[in-house]
C-alpha cells in the first residue's frame, strides 16, 4: 500500500479522511496560491493541484516522495458566476451571507491526487466536484447572530453546512461532504483504483 499524505491545514478535511478509516499523514505547505483559470471548476482544480504540488516538492527535498499519494483540495462557493472564498472580515461575511440567503448557489471542491510510484514517477488525477445548495431566507438578526458564533471566518462563502448554519439549509443536490471540503466518495474510489493498480503490479 502506498503512503497517503493529505496536504491540507483544514481540520474538516482531516476529519473526513479519518471518518472513512484512511491512514494518512498531514503535511502543510504555506507557499503562495495563485490561479489563472476563469471558470470555477478549473480554478479549484488548479488550486488543489498547486497545494498538492507544493507539498510534493517539500517531500521531494526531504527525499521521502516515492511510493506515496499526495492529496490537495480547494473549496469555493459560486453565486452568479462570482467566486466567494473565505470572508476577509465580519462585514465581508455579512455581505456574503446576505447574498446567499433565499436562493441556490454552487459549491465546487477541486481535488488533486499525485500518485508517485517506487521510482518517483508521477501520475496526476485532478477533478472538480459540484454540489448545489439552497439557503433559506434569513433575517438580519439571524445573520448577525451567526457571524457572532465565529463559524464563518475560516470557511468559503462564510458558512459551514456542518455547524450552526444547518437550520438555513433547505436542500442540497450532490455530495454533502463536498460542501464540507472533500468529496469523500470520489477520493475513496480514486484511492481504491490507485492502490489496486499498485497491488496488481
Ligand atoms: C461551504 C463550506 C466550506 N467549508 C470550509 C472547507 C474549507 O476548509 C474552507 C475553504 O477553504 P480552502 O481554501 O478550500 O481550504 P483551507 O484553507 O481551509 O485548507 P487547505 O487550503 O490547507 O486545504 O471552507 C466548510 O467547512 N463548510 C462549508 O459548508
Amino acid at each position: 500500500m502506498k503512503k497517503i499524505i493529505l496536504g491540507s491545514a483544514s481540520p474538516r478535511r482531516r476529519e473526513l479522511m479519518a471518518q472513512i478509516g484512511l491512514e494518512f499523514e498531514v503535511v502543510v505547505s504555506h507557499k503562495e496560491e495563485r490561479y489563472e483559470s476563469e471558470i470555477p471548476e478549473e480554478i479549484v482544480k488548479e488550486l488543489a493541484l498547486m497545494k498538492a504540488e507544493n507539498v510534493a516538492s517539500e517531500l521531494q527535498e526531504q527525499g521521502v516522495l516515492k511510493d506515496t499519494i499526495v492529496i490537495g483540495a480547494d473549496t469555493v462557493v459560486v453565486l452568479d458566476e462570482q467566486i466567494l472564498g473565505k470572508p476577509k472580515d465580519e462585514a465581508d461575511a455579512f455581505c456574503m451571507l446576505m447574498s446567499l440567503q433565499g436562493r441556490a448557489h454552487q459549491v465546487f471542491t477541486g481535488v488533486a491526487m499525485l500518485d508517485f510510484d517506487k521510482e518517483g514517477i508521477r501520475k496526476t488525477y485532478n477533478q472538480a466536484v459540484e454540489t448545489k445548495v439552497y439557503v433559506h431566507k434569513m433575517d438580519e438578526e439571524e445573520i448577525t447572530a451567526y457571524i457572532k458564533s465565529g463559524e464563518p471566518m475560516d470557511k468559503a462563502g462564510a458558512y459551514g453546512i456542518q455547524g450552526k448554519f444547518a437550520p438555513y439549509i433547505d436542500k442540497i443536490e450532490g455530495d454533502y461532504y463536498n460542501v464540507v471540503g472533500l468529496p469523500v466518495s470520489y477520493v475513496y474510489q480514486q484511492l481504491k483504483v490507485i492502490q489496486e493498480k499498485e497491488g496488481g503490479q
